[in-house]
């Protein structure tokens, strides 16, 4: 008796160093169980140190990939990340609508963690209004919450009124992460901030000394759509992406691969410790 497989689309840029992207996606998918699809939207030729040259993908053939994986394969959860330019996030928005997809994790990628550019200045509108109201869940970091808000978020009262207003705008629910942001309150920790619009939690975790973090941000939220495609409800699938993050990054801190910022440890997960979620703590807070 054959069973069915959890499967997620990843719709993403390709980074040929494969730390982060569709590349950090897959291996996410692989070590969280769960089966992994793509739809190509940029190839970057890129590496530890930076993004060299980006060649995007038309939008048309973003769609093909998308009606291709969705016509056979199924997936309930779509991730979305790098989407380089607005005809390619109104693609996205529009294939999300036809096929209802009941869950989009949205990755609001907009500069690499070298500072090379990956989406479009004049996109971020369509961003706004025509993915985020598609989404179950956006995860954006402290850099693309002030581009998205306006506001200048230095702390954890900042980044609960950046939560609110990304709430505001489309319904979904809000993980801000806090990979740049130290809290007096929360020295040696990263803590991310989860809004659903009804609860407010801080997901608290080790901060892990190391500074192979290329990627991070799509290696939690890959784990987070794996979580959801596995039937978890948001607040569990968000607590098991940061016990991943945390675990790969300290894989991380054991290895250098490259002479920048080195990849987090996605794969080395599968030769080491179960993870552990008594890492990460979940506090609730007023809103
Ligand atoms: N040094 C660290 N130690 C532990 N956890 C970290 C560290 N840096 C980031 N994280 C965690 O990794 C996840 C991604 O956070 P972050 O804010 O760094 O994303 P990001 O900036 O989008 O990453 P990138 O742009 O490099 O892909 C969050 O759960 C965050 O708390
Ligand atoms: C292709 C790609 N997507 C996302 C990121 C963000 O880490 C990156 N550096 N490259």
């Amino acid at each position: 008796m054959s069973r069915t497989c959890p499967a997620v689309l990843t719709i993403a840029g390709s980074d040929s160093g494969g730390g982060a992207g569709i590349q950090a996606d897959l291996h996410t998918f692989a070590a969280c169980g769960v089966w992994g699809a793509s739809a190509i939207t940029a190839l970057t030729a890129q590496n530890t140190l930076g993004v060299l040259a980006t060649h995007t993908v038309p939008a048309p053939f973003v769609r093909a990939q998308i009606d291709a994986v969705m016509q056979d394969i199924h997936p309930t959860v779509w991730k979305t990340g790098m989407l380089a330019t607005t005809d390619i996030i109104e693609t996205v928005a529009h294939a999300a609508a036809e096929y209802a997809i009941p869950h989009l994790v949205l990755d609001p990628v907009m500069v690499a963690t070298s500072g090379d550019a990956l989406l479009e200045e004049d996109a971020h509108h369509a961003l706004i209004h025509r993915l985020l109201p598609r989404a179950t869940v956006i995860t954006p970091n402290r850099a693309e919450a002030e581009a998205l808000t306006g506001l200048l978020i230095t702390s954890l009262d900042e980044m609960r009124a950046a939560a609110r207003i990304l709430h505001g705008i489309g319904g979904a629910a809000v993980i801000l992460t806090g990979g740049h942001i130290e809290d007096p309150e929360w020295r040696g920790h990263a803590v991310d901030l989860f809004f659903d619009g009804t609860d407010m939690y801080l997901l608290a975790a080790e901060r892990i000394t190391t500074t192979n973090t290329h990627g991070t941000g799509c290696t939690f939220s890959a784990a987070l759509a794996a979580s959801l495609a596995q039937g978890l409800p948001l607040l569990t699938a968000a607590q098991h992406a940061k016990t991943f993050i945390t675990h790969a990054l300290r894989a991380a801190a054991d290895y250098q691969l490259g002479r920048g910022h080195g990849p987090a440890g996605h794969f080395l997960l599968a030769q080491s410790a179960p993870l552990d979620p008594s890492l990460v703590r979940v506090v609730r807070l007023g809103w």
